[in-house]
C-alpha cells in the first residue's frame, strides 16, 4: 500500500480475459485509491490495455469482477461508467483532427454533459476550458487544429479532454510518450496535483523514471498475471520483478544493440 491509506475507489477482482486460446489477463486483482497514483506496468503484451478495457467496460471479462464506488459495475456499459466518473486517455490519439484544440475539449465536455450541456450558456464554461488548457500546459495551442500540433501536445490534449469530464477515476494509457524531459516533469507534477485534489489515477506507462517518481503503488503484470504489487521501493527491489524483466531483453535490429529493459526499471545498475 502506498503513502496514504484509503478505501479503494476501484477494485479489479480476479479478472480473467481470454481471446480464443490467448489468456490476456489471468486472475488479476488490484485496486486504485482516491488521492493516489497507481502504476500498472509490464512488458509489451502483458495485458495492461486489456485491463483498462475491462475497467472502462470496452471489454467484458471472461470471469471476475470490477467494483467501483463500492458497486459491482462489471456489467455496466462504457457510457454508464463514464457518467459516474471513469475517464480515460488512449494510447492511440483520439482527438478530432479538423477541430481546434479548444473545440476538442469543448466537444468532450459537451458529450459528457448530455443534451442539456448543448443549450447551456457557454461564457463561463468557455473560460473554464481555457483554464484547463493552461493547466495541462497547452493554452498557447488553443486555436490550432488538433492535427497540426506535436504528438506530445496531442497527448496533453487527450488529458485535457479526459479532465473536462471531471473524472474521479482517471485511466492514463502511455500518457508521457512524445513528451520531452521538461514536459514530462511538468506532467508528473500535474498528476500529483490531480491526485492531491482527490482523483484516483491509474497509469500504464513505460517511462520508469516517471512511474517511480510519481506512483504511490505499482502493480506489475507479466503474461496477464500480477506478479508484484507495492511501493516504488518495493517494486525496484522485488526479486520476482527483477527476474521477469531480466528475462525480457530484446535485440533492436535497427541498431544491432541489445536493449536491456532491466535498466528501464532501475533494478540493475
Ligand atoms: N482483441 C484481441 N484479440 C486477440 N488478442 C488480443 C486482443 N487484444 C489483446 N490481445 C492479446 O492479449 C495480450 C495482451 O494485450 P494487451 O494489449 O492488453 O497488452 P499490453 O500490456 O497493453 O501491451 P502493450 O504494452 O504492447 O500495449 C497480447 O498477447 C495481445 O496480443
Amino acid at each position: 500500500m502506498g503513502r496514504h491509506s484509503s478505501s479503494a475507489l476501484l477494485e479489479v477482482d480476479d479478472v480473467i480475459v481470454k481471446f480464443g486460446g490467448v489468456t490476456a489477463v489471468n486472475r488479476a486483482t488490484f485496486s486504485a485509491h482516491r488521492g493516489q497514483i497507481t502504476g500498472l506496468i509490464g512488458p509489451n503484451g502483458a495485458g495492461k490495455t486489456t485491463c483498462f478495457n475491462v475497467i472502462t467496460g470496452l471489454q467484458k471479462p471472461t470471469s471476475g469482477r470490477v467494483r467501483y464506488q463500492d458497486r459491482d459495475v462489471t456489467r455496466w456499459p462504457v457510457h454508464r461508467r463514464a457518467k459516474h466518473g471513469v475517464g480515460r486517455t488512449f494510447q492511440r490519439l483520439e482527438a478530432f483532427g479538423s477541430l481546434t484544440v479548444r473545440d476538442n475539449v469543448r466537444v468532450a465536455r459537451d458529450i459528457h454533459g448530455g443534451p442539456l450541456a448543448w443549450v447551456r450558456p457557454s461564457g463561463r464554461s468557455a473560460l473554464e476550458i481555457d483554464v484547463l488548457l493552461d493547466r495541462v500546459g497547452i493554452g498557447q495551442y488553443a486555436d490550432e487544429r488538433a492535427d497540426s500540433i506535436p504528438t506530445g501536445t496531442a497527448r496533453l490534449l487527450e488529458l485535457a479532454r479526459a479532465l473536462a469530464c471531471n473524472p474521479q477515476l482517471l485511466l492514463l494509457d502511455e500518457p508521457s510518450s512524445g513528451l520531452d524531459e521538461s514536459e514530462t516533469d511538468a506532467f508528473g507534477d500535474l498528476l500529483k496535483d490531480l491526485a492531491a485534489e482527490g482523483a484516483a489515477i491509474l497509469m500504464v506507462e513505460h517511462d520508469m523514471d516517471l512511474v517511480m517518481a510519481v506512483c504511490d503503488d505499482i502493480h506489475v503484470l507479466d503474461f496477464g498475471q500480477i506478479i508484484a504489487s507495492g511501493t516504488p521501493a518495493d517494486i525496484r527491489t522485488d526479486p520476482v520483478v527483477q527476474r521477469a524483466y531480466l528475462g525480457y531483453a530484446e535485440v533492436d535490429h535497427s541498431g544491432d544493440e541489445e536493449i536491456d529493459h532491466t535498466t528501464e526499471l532501475g533494478v540493475v545498475s
